[in-house]
């Protein structure tokens, strides 16, 4: 795939996998995602993911993309933008929302997760 498309094997800083298999002309992608780490106790399963990126001439496309986790309850949302260095490496640099399910909606305040993460070509 072109530099900085989204096509193919990813892994990032906690080890984790992310395979973008198949993406349209209009930017749309999906694929699966291998967590390393969980909140749950739950056995971790690969889980569906679907997202777009933009797709005019920009050589540093901006994404964004769902997990929907096989395993639990919860929902990812990541947002962030392919980057290549003068080497040629891609990075994708990301932030993501984790939203676990609570059982309450008082607790709903402590349902969000925020957090970094980057992830280069596996
Ligand atoms: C890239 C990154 O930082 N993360 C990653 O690769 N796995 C963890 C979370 C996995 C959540 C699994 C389902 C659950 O525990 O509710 S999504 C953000 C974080």
């Amino acid at each position: 795939p072109p530099q900085c498309s989204l096509l193919g094997l990813w892994q990032n800083d906690l080890g984790s996998e992310m395979n973008i298999s198949a993406g349209n002309n209009a930017g749309k992608f999906f694929g699966t995602y291998l967590t390393k780490v969980s909140a749950t106790h739950k056995p971790i399963a690969v889980s569906p993911l679907r997202g777009s990126q933009q797709m005019g001439n920009v050589k540093q496309p901006t994404f964004g993309f769902t997990v929907t986790w096989s395993f639990t309850d919860s929902t990812t949302v990541f947002v962030g933008q392919c980057f290549v260095d003068d080497k040629g490496k891609e990075t994708l640099q990301t932030m993501w929302l984790l939203r676990k399910k609570v059982d309450s909606i008082e607790d709903n305040w402590q349902a969000t997760l925020v957090g970094t993460n980057n992830f280069t070509r596996l």
